[in-house]
């Protein structure tokens, strides 16, 4: 499905409430999260170790279904689905960009981006012609893209993540710590490629970081605190 098919409002969190097992009794990690964020908008969410950041972004991504609460991508309210629907919503609107990359080892920069192609059953030549421009569009040039993950360095690992997370042309972008293996100058430029993304493909992005010194950068910080968000 082409992006231009796909009905884009972005993402919806209304009254997330999520809690774990914890002994006896329950840990509440996220306590009625409500958040949107627009197609082209890039928001940034901060706050202490145990807050609930990566909670958040597990219920947004639809893979921990929340106690109670809504969660909408594109208007698709993600709790009414099976886990088929589920998968196929996660697969078509969410790009999805996790702390820890997890690139295969065996695989150069293109292919790690064409297996998911395969999967799909796509057309071989034109996913790697757009598998090719969008790593150039991260700024990986020809001879890297050939490269396998041991041979890039951490902030070119993190532009294929990212490459690799727009190839299903999501609406909805959610990224995790995308610079917490980076030296600060990379970290903003990291950042600074989000927010490009986020204007040209027209994503809702949401990225958790610790790095205060980056959120100047984002359209709008907040603030996550005992699984509240303000
Ligand atoms: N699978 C789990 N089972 C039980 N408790 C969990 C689980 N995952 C997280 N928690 C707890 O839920 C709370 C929120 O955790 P979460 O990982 O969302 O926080 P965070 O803000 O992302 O933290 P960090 O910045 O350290 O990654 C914490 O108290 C954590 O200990």
């Amino acid at each position: 499905m082409t992006t231009a098919l796909k009905t884009r409002t972005g993402l919806a969190l209304r009254g997330v409430t999520l809690t774990y097992p914890d002994g006896e009794s329950r840990l509440t990690a996220l306590d009625a999260v409500s958040l949107e964020v627009a197609p082209g908008e890039f928001v940034a969410v901060a706050g202490p170790s145990g807050s609930g950041k990566s909670s958040l972004l597990a219920v947004a991504a639809t893979l921990l279904r929340p106690d109670s609460g809504e969660v909408l991508v594109d208007g698709r309210d993600a709790g009414t689905l099976d886990d088929r629907s589920r998968t196929a919503l996660r697969r078509e609107r969410l790009g999805i960009v996790f702390q820890q990359s997890n690139l295969l080892a065996s695989l150069t920069a293109v292919e790690q981006l064409l297996v998911l192609e395969s999967v799909r059953g796509g057309r071989p030549k034109a996913a790697r012609r757009r598998a090719e421009e969008l790593l150039e569009s991260v700024g990986l040039d020809a001879a890297k893209r050939r490269r396998r993950p041991h041979q890039l360095s951490g902030g070119e690992r993190q532009r294929v993540n990212i490459a690799r997370a727009l190839f299903g042309e999501p609406s909805v972008l959610l990224v995790d710590e995308p610079t917490s293996a980076l030296d600060h100058e990379r970290g903003e430029q990291i950042v600074d490629l989000l927010t490009r993304i986020t204007r040209e493909h027209g994503t809702a992005t949401v990225m958790v970081t610790h790095d205060r010194a980056l959120l100047g950068r984002v359209d709008r910080v907040l603030e996550m605190r005992d699984g509240r968000l303000r």
